[in-house]
């Protein structure tokens, strides 16, 4: 039996953003292994015109959740859709709500954050410091709170090459920064914000570190943990593998490069590709949870969730093996073939982005202007290589990461739960992985029928064809503009083909000699 599984059993759990990509995978996991806990808090926002039953009710019924409605069919009702939009005051949640929270709850997982890497500083301080603030607060106020476990990022101290399981202070306090935000404008803001991220490279690391933090400052004498996961991707096992909802991280550009939009990256190959599972980080999440409940370490333990030091894989590898699986299966209805290429050198990177990514947008607008409908690649292109500008900073470097806690933990774990809360990357097989990722993206992201492949390969051979054809065109109209101006070019020509002339009789001569 597992000791983490029977450690939920019976549990009243608190999630926040538990309808994001890793809070899902967290839920499922919960009620897969330990089916007996005794019921799920998440705190919802109406979003999209759903309501919060609404968007549980979608949650439930995607393929995610397929596993876990056979082993607990009443699932539905062990899940306590709390209205809370944690933007507002006390979460905006309802008095008797929060007195049944602030009674019940023995675990809380935080997970809600702005993921957004360009938000603006004052909502990034809003959702990822002052928000973990308050849920702090609420969580001292637990009779029965066993762990606080929040879930940070490996890069909240991407302006540091080694990083520690340890908390590194920003220069200017959070409280101080959580103040200013409530009495300056906007474009004060927008002034102060470069000096104040400082050497990190948007307000997404700046605030996750601010965060962590908070967690250090307002920990008291609660039971916390905080994890930084890295890069985090499609599922590796569980509950199947490849399975990812939305397009952060590697996803959306992985789609544009399978779709033939993006074709060159500026990153160095040799860079390591820190990468990590989103069921490798629930795993450890789980496990975290329990050793803080039942160990109660005397200090607040960070776990790095992360790959590159103990199975590292880089850039110029992985972008490799993402090729090689768009080659077995690709993507329906392609701009055009897909290439995956990182490149170190900027000026290599720049004529890239002019004759692979801007010139087709320009000349495929030009094509639908002609064709009497609206020019829309060039728009798309742009809002692309804004978002790769955004990440150039994270494929140009590595990081080396400390592992000793995470490292301890594993070896604290009974072999059940070493197999069944598994986060050991080192039997992570990349190549597998990354063309199940590929895989996954197909069929839960893009929605494409595996019965469509033999025409998406179709497809790709056409643009093969028309991209010789294109190239042979531009090469001889560019040969006979020069023939035109250049003596020189001139004589090359009519030596090329006075060489092949006499080649070719030369062949003709011997082989009617042999005949
Ligand atoms: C050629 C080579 C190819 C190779 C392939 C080979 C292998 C793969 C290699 C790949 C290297 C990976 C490195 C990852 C580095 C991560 C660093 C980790 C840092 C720490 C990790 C973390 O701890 S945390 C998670 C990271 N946090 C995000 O990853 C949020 C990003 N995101 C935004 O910061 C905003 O989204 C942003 C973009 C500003 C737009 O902002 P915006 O206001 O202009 O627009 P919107 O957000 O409204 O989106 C407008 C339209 O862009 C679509 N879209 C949104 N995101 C997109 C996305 N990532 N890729 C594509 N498309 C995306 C969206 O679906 C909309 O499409 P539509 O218009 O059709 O609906
Ligand atoms: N994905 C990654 O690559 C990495 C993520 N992390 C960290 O992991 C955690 C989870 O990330 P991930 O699942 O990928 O992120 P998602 O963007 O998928 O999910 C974010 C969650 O936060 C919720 N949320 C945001 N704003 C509010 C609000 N005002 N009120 C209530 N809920 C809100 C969202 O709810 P809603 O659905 O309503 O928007 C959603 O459930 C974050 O803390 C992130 O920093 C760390 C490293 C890497």
């Amino acid at each position: 039996m597992s000791m983490i599984a029977a450690f939920y059993s019976g549990k009243s759990i608190l999630i926040t953003g538990a309808t994001g990509f890793m809070g899902k995978v967290l839920m499922e996991k919960l009620f897969r292994t330990s089916p007996d806990l005794k019921v799920i808090y998440i705190l919802v926002r109406p979003k999209a015109g759903q309501t919060t039953q609404q968007r549980v009710f979608q949650i439930l019924n995607s393929k995610l959740f397929e596993k876990v409605k056979e082993i607990c069919p009443n699932v539905h009702e062990k899940i306590r859709a709390i209205y809370a939009d944690l933007n507002q005051n006390d979460f905006a949640i309802s008095k008797e709500d929060m007195q049944e929270l602030l009674s019940c709850t023995n675990i809380v997982f935080h997970c809600a954050a702005t993921v957004r890497f360009d938000d603006h500083l004052r909502h990034a301080v809003q959702l990822n410091v002052t928000a973990t603030q308050q849920l702090l607060i609420m969580a001292s106020q637990m009779p029965k709170l066993e762990a606080f476990i929040h879930i940070s990022t490996a890069f909240s101290n991407c302006n540091l090459t080694h990083i520690d399981e340890v908390i590194y202070p920003c220069p200017v306090e959070p409280k101080k920064i959580i103040d200013s935000m409530e009495w300056l404008d906007d474009a004060i803001i927008d002034e102060i914000t470069p000096k104040l991220i400082g050497d990190r490279p948007n307000t997404y690391t700046y605030t996750k570190a601010l965060g962590e933090m908070v967690v250090q400052q307002e920990s008291r004498n609660l039971n916390i943990a905080i994890i930084r996961p890295s890069i985090v991707g499609a599922t590796w096992q569980e509950p199947f593998p490849g399975w990812v909802d939305n397009l952060n991280g590697p996803s959306g550009l992985i789609i544009a490069a399978g779709k033939g939009f993006l074709r060159s990256i500026r990153g160095a190959p040799m860079a390591v590709a820190d990468l990590i599972p989103v069921d490798t980080v629930v795993n450890l999440t789980l496990a975290v949870g329990w050793y803080t409940a039942v160990h109660r370490p005397k200090s607040t333990l960070i776990y790095h969730c992360t790959s590159g030091n103990l199975n590292p894989c880089n850039w110029g590898k992985m972008g490799f093996q993402v090729l090689a699986t768009f080659e077995k299966v690709p993507f329906e209805r392609a701009f055009r073939r897909p290439n995956a290429d990182f490149t170190a050198n900027t000026i290599t990177s720049q004529y890239w982005n002019a004759v692979s990514h801007r010139a087709p947008a320009i000349i495929y607008d030009f094509y639908l202007r002609l064709t009497g409908r609206k020019p829309r690649m060039t728009k798309i292109m742009n809002r692309l290589l804004k978002t790769v500008s955004m990440i150039e900073y994270f494929v140009n470097r590595s990081w080396e990461w400390s592992t000793y806690n995470t490292e301890m933990l594993m070896s604290e774990l009974s072999p059940e739960d070493q197999r069944v809360f598994n986060f050991d990357v080192r039997q992570l097989n990349w190549l597998e992985y990354i063309e199940n990722y590929v895989l996954g993206i197909k069929k839960y992201l893009l929605k494409e029928d595996m019965a469509g492949i033999p025409e998406a390969k179709q497809h790709l051979k056409r643009l093969r064809n028309i991209h010789y054809l294109f190239n042979t065109a531009l090469f001889l109209i560019a040969w006979r503009l020069l023939i035109a101006r250049s003596q020189m070019a001139r004589n090359v020509w009519f030596f090329i083909v006075s060489f092949c002339y006499k080649f070719l009789s030369y062949f003709r001569a011997s082989s009617t000699l042999k005949v």
